[in-house]
């Protein structure tokens, strides 16, 4: 069987996430972070991090993507990429890590500091939609 990660281009995943960064709006923390998805269309969206004078109501670069992939269409992400201001593969934070299961669930593949993993191992044992759903 194909190798899932085989026919993702990473390096394109990345430098989209890389160009994402340097639109950043980080002004108090210094730290411009940028992701990039690959959807399920195969079109790519990205987001990066967005503070606020208000420290707390900061957005995180996988906010702003996720809705950039609901303000163009909607689809599931089937690959993900974030980086930090030197283009260094960065893991998404506990929240975003939670933003990304739902809208890519356990086979969303992602380009994390040891290797592409997925979200299964990004996020073990997660709450997701499903958890919903009426039980027996
Ligand atoms: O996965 C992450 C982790 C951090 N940040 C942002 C939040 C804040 O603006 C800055 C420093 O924490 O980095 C992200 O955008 N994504
Ligand atoms: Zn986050």
């Amino acid at each position: 069987m194909t190798d899932p990660a085989a026919t993702v281009d990473w390096d394109a995943l990345r430098a989209a996430a890389r160009e994402a960064m340097s639109t950043a709006y980080a002004p108090y923390s210094r730290f411009p972070v940028g992701a990039a998805a690959l959807v399920d269309d195969g079109r790519v969206v990205v987001g990066c991090n967005v503070e606020n004078a208000s420290y707390g109501v900061g957005l995180c670069a996988e906010c702003s993507l996720i809705g950039a992939l609901h303000g163009s269409g909607g689809g599931r992400l089937v690959a993900f990429a974030c980086v930090d201001g030197h283009g260094n593969a960065l893991m998404p934070c506990g929240r975003c890590r939670q933003l990304l299961w739902e809208h890519g669930g356990a086979a969303l593949l992602v380009d994390t500091v040891s290797g592409i993993k997925p979200m299964t191992e990004v996020l073990p044992d997660a709450f997701g939609p499903d958890d919903l759903l009426e039980r027996a």
